[in-house]
Parts: C-alpha cells; structure tokens; sequence
C-alpha cells in the first residue's frame, strides 16, 4: 500500500454497500494462479470461505473466475503462452477442469453446490439467449448455488471473443441485475497512475464514475498472466454501472477482503454510478457490445435526447456509417463526436440512408412504404452515462 488514498468524491458510498444483495465477484488470472503455476488451491479456499460467508448474511454472488489457460498451461506442462488460437483453446479446455473442479470442492465443504456457466458474446448480444442465460442465472441463484462464470475460451472465436473477464463480470451484473461488481486483482485498487510505473501512485478510494479524471488515470499496462489492465477494470464499471450497479476493485489477498467490503470498510477502490437504475430491457441494450453502426445526429437532436430523453427523428439525423439492420444496436453521436447513447435501430442502414433529415411527411415518399416515425424510440435507448 503506498501513500495516504484521494477520494474524489466525499467518502459516503461504502455505508451503501451494507445493503447490497446480489454481488458478481470477478477474480482475475494474476490472483487465481501461484506465480502463473497452476491454481493457488489456498486463495481459492479462502474465497470460498467469504462467499460462503457473505451467503449467510442473506447476499446472493455469482462468481466469475480466470485462470483456465494459465492452469491448462501447468496441466500441460507448457512454459509459454500457447500463441495460436487452438493452442489457447485447448489449454483454456483443459485448464477449465481444474477450475471448476477447485471451487467444486472448495463450495461442497461449506455445504454449497457450485455450477459451471460459460459464456460467449453472443450469449449475451442475442436477446433470445440473453434472457435463456439470465433466467438460468436467476434460477440457481434463487436455488443458493454459486454459478461459477467463465467465458466459453474453447468456442470463443476472435471476432465474438470479450477477450478479458472485466468485461464478463460486467456483462453478468447487467444479466443478473447485481448491484455490485467486486475486482478482485493484484492491486490495491485503481491508483492515479500504474504502480507498477509510478512508485508514489495514489490509491483513489472513491470516486463517482461521471470524473472525466478517472480515464487518465487507468493504464493499458498488466501483469504477466492478465489480459485487461486497469483500463478493462474502468470500462467494466462503466457498464456495470449502466444497470445501476457500483464497482469495488480491491486487492484479492487481503485478509477477508469480500467480508471487509461488504461490512463498508474503506477497501480498495469504489467506483460508483450517478445514474439511477433501469429498466429491464434497457439493461439488455446497454450489455449488448457489438455497435454494428454509428447515427449522426444534429446539435438539436442531441440535446432533446440528453435533456428530455426523447426519441431520435428521422429529421435530426445527419449521416449514417456502417452496415446494420432492422433491430441492430447503433451509436448516437453529437456534432462534436461524442456520444449521446446507442440504441435499437428501426431501420438498417439502407432505408436509413434514405431518410436522413427526413420530416415525418416526407417518410412514405422517401421510403416508399410507411415507416416507423422514430428512428431509435425512446425505450430503446440508453444515454451515454459520462456526461459532465
Ligand atoms: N492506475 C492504475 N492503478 C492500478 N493498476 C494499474 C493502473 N494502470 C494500470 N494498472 C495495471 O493493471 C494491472 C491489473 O490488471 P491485470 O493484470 O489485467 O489483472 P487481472 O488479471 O486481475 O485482471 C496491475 O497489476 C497494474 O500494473
Ligand atoms: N477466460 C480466460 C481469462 C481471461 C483473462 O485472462 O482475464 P483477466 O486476467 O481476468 O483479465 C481464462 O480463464 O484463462
């Protein structure tokens, strides 16, 4: 731990944490291995214990774990990384036993049955398999088991990969509609500079996520065995915070360090959302992750979105980029490029293209059939988060 922590925010957040019930707990590749040699069976015992221990105050946890190619890669006896996509893959199958395994028989001695959940993006990004992997989710948490989540690294081609289990711990917040992601990583919490880099790097305590400060603040940099850095970490909680839920980064070998957060000690770093929560199907939309098109839209149109969450007319849009359809999540950007939100879009891009800054009478002629007076309606669209 390195000198006195900043908060950025008055430090009033952590009391709130009491009340949380459903927690998504992330640990990454660089706590779940010994020194990158297979599985640290006494962490993984000790994170049990707490979970086991935070279920009997009344909390529901999902458990999402790393470590299936760095525990395949001692399986097998590999010293380097497997470089091709079918060596990761296979490492991560293999891997992915003794994972399960651990946490199977570390659960079972608290009385605690454990599922294996394994999940790509499209499981996600799929409305249809979004709501089949949120119902089972609610079910086995309903039923006291810990799901124990991964992604699905055999199957997970580079174009659908999440590629960092940040992302995945965020997408499962917004899936089971958590309202807490624990980080759990090899360092103290979000520092304002890599502390690997910067040797008097301040821990930030608290901050609320709308700080444009905080982006600076997080590196690209990781350790051997993680794939995302602090910045996958920031990003998470941005998403995570979409449904409403805060984000806890801590250090994973602190001594009950689930237990001490969830009592409000001031651990690690709490990053915590401005906005209120939503509605279910909004939810779904702000996990989706693959944007298939960008939406331009005029300085008039970006304010009644943002100030009166209204809907997006034909008449406010610019110019259309990309190749989407009927349905498909698109951007929404201002003048200046930032952007506004992303939403469900009602047309593709080719009737799209169509009626840019079409009024509601010139629909019928442009199209040629009667369409649809909003482009992105209201209820499916959820308004970009950082704002200042
Ligand atoms: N501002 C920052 N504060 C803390 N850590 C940072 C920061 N910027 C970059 N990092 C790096 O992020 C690493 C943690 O990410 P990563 O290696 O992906 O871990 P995990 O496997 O737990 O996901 C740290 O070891 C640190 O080097
Ligand atoms: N699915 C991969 C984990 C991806 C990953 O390394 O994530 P992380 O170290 O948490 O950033 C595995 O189990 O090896």
């Amino acid at each position: 731990m390195t000198a006195s922590p900043i908060s950025v925010v008055p430090a009033s957040g952590r009391a709130k944490l009491a009340e949380t019930r459903r927690w998504v707990v992330k640990v990454g590749s660089s706590l779940v291995t010994a020194k990158g040699l297979g599985l640290d069976h006494d962490a993984i015992r000790d994170w049990c214990a707490q979970i086991a221990a935070l279920r009997a105050t009344g909390r529901q946890v999902v458990l999402v774990s790393s470590g299936a190619v760095a525990e395949g890669m001692a399986r097998l006896g590999l010293k380097q990384r497997p470089t091709t996509l079918h060596g990761l893959q296979g490492a991560a199958a293999v891997g992915q036993m003794g994972l399960v395994r651990a946490y199977e028989s570390e659960f079972n001695k608290h009385g605690i049955k454990a599922a294996q959940i394994l999940l790509t993006h499209d499981d996600v990004a799929e409305r249809g398999r979004y709501l089949n992997a949120r119902g089972t989710l609610n079910w086995l948490l309903e039923s006291g088991v810990v799901p124990v989540v991964n992604e699905n690294d055999t199957v997970a081609t580079d174009e659908i990969r999440l590629g960092d289990n940040d992302t995945l711990g965020a997408l499962t917040v917004n899936l089971t509609e958590a309202d807490l992601l624990v980080l759990l990583t090899d360092q103290d919490g979000l520092f304002d500079a890599d502390p690997r880099q910067v040797p008097d790097a301040r821990l930030v305590s608290e901050a609320l996520l709308t700080d444009a400060r905080l982006a600076g603040m997080a590196g690209d940099s990781k350790g051997v065995l993680g794939r995302g850095g602090m910045r996958t970490k920031l990003n998470a909680a941005h998403t995570a915070a979409r449904s409403g839920a805060a984000t806890v980064i801590a250090y994973g070998r602190h001594p009950d360090a689930l237990l001490e957060i969830a009592r409000g000690a001031p651990l690690g770093t709490l990053l915590t959302p401005a906005q209120g929560v939503m509605t279910a199907r909004k939810r779904w939309i702000a996990g989706q992750m693959q944007v298939r098109g960008t939406v331009h839209v005029d300085a008039g149109a970006a304010r009644v979105l943002r100030e009166q969450g209204r809907s997006l007319l034909p008449v406010g849009v610019t110019r259309i980029e990309g190749r989407f359809d009927r349905g498909d999540l698109v951007m929404i950007v201002d003048p200046q490029g930032d952007e506004v939100g992303r939403g469900l879009s009602n047309y593709g891009a080719d009737d799209g293209a169509r009626i840019v800054g079409a009024k509601h009478a010139q629909l019928v002629e442009r199209l040629g059939h009667v369409g649809e007076d909003e482009f992105v309606h209201r209820d499916n669209l959820v308004l970009h988060p950082r704002r200042d």
